[in-house]
């Protein structure tokens, strides 16, 4: 392997892990550049967090090799840890000290120089102003993971480790919360994410889905979703329908078990129906479009579509 470029932040070859007999991770190869959000996906166990833990020196591979930050993963984790923030999904901050305090604390802690300066310019640069005061344990959600994601920079990492970010966050908080990070990486810091929701992993700029240890699927949002080679309809029911969901559940009965059809989601009134070859799919769904009530098209398969599809394909290759 080449010496990575000062563009490339990660850069890994050939990664295993076993726990005892269970191969977790399986000959993973990957490149994260520099100020990129990356995020992993993939079924619970799948492997995520055991990948982001070796590819950030914070576990050893059994096999394989590469760099982080430059540094060597297998020889330098130490050096690597130094310049890595880690924010995991339960709150790690004391909830009986103050928004200052916490991060006063944590700026001593990781002796940034001033700290009383530094807590002040996260506070500020977090949107936290008039909360300093306010105890940690009393903000809304939001407002504690802003002030976790504040802590977790403030001794100014190179590499931004976040498990399922926004878990529980409304959606306004969660994406004046993205737009953070997204400034962030804007200034040259790398994010890897791992995550279960779709919305977080279409803020990414490349997402890796792993199932059962293997890399399935890496790249962009559109890169993944078109090389999935899903075909997939719509079929939604009309005002006109006079019981839409019998309707759907109908036809999405009618077609579960057709070889073509790789899977059938509802959708509110639509329903996604979905295949690997176009005209088996077309001739599945044929005798369907001129039932009254429902309008069929064409889309573009969903992130979602495109995940669930995987993660059925891979565990069929498990079986
Ligand atoms: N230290 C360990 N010792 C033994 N087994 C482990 C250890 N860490 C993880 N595992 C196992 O490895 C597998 C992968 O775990 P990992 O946490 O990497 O998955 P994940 O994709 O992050 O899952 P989730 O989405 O549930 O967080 C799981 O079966 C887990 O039980």
């Amino acid at each position: 392997m080449s010496m990575p470029g000062p563009e490339v932040a990660i850069e890994v070859e050939g990664l295993s892990k076993k726990f005892g007999d269970h191969v977790v991770v399986d000959n993973l190869t990957m490149r994260v550049r520099k100020g990129q959000i990356y995020g992993f996906l993939g079924p619970n166990g799948s492997g995520k967090t055991t990948t982001i833990r070796m590819l950030c020196g914070l576990l050893t591979p059994d096999a394989g090799r590469g760099t982080c930050l430059g540094l060597d993963i297998l020889t330098k984790a130490r050096e690597i840890r130094q310049h890595v923030g880690y924010m995991t999904q339960k709150f790690s901050l004391y909830t009986d000290l103050s928004v200052r305090e916490n991060l006063e604390f944590v700026a001593r802690l990781y002796s940034v120089p001033h700290p009383e300066d530094a807590a002040q310019e996260a506070i500020k640069r977090l949107g936290l102003e008039g909360r300093g005061k306010q105890l940690a344990g009393d903000l809304s959600g939001g407002w504690k993971q802003r002030l976790a994601l504040g802590a977790c920079i403030l001794p100014s990492p190179q590499l931004l480790l976040l498990d399922e970010p926004t878990a529980g966050v409304d959606p306004q908080a969660r994406r004046e919360f993205w737009a953070q990070i997204h400034d962030l990486a804007a200034d040259g810091l790398t994010v890897l994410v791992s995550t279960h929701y779709m919305d977080e992993a279409e803020r990414c700029h490349e997402i890796a889905y792993i199932a059962y240890g293997h890399l399935l699927a890496q790249g962009t949002v559109a890169e993944v979703i078109a090389g999935s080679g899903l075909v997939t309809y719509v079929v939604e029911a009309t005002r006109e329908a006079h019981t839409p969901g019998a309707t759907l559940a109908a036809i999405g009965k009618a077609l579960a078990d057709d070889p073509a059809v790789a899977m059938v989601a509802p959708f509110g009134v639509s329903l996604h129906v979905s295949g690997h070859d176009a005209a088996a799919l077309e001739a599945a769904i044929s005798p369907h479009r001129t039932e009254a009530g429902v309008v069929w098209r064409q889309e573009t398969a969903t992130l979602e579509d495109v995940f669930i599809d995987l993660m059925q394909r891979s565990k069929d290759n498990m079986s």
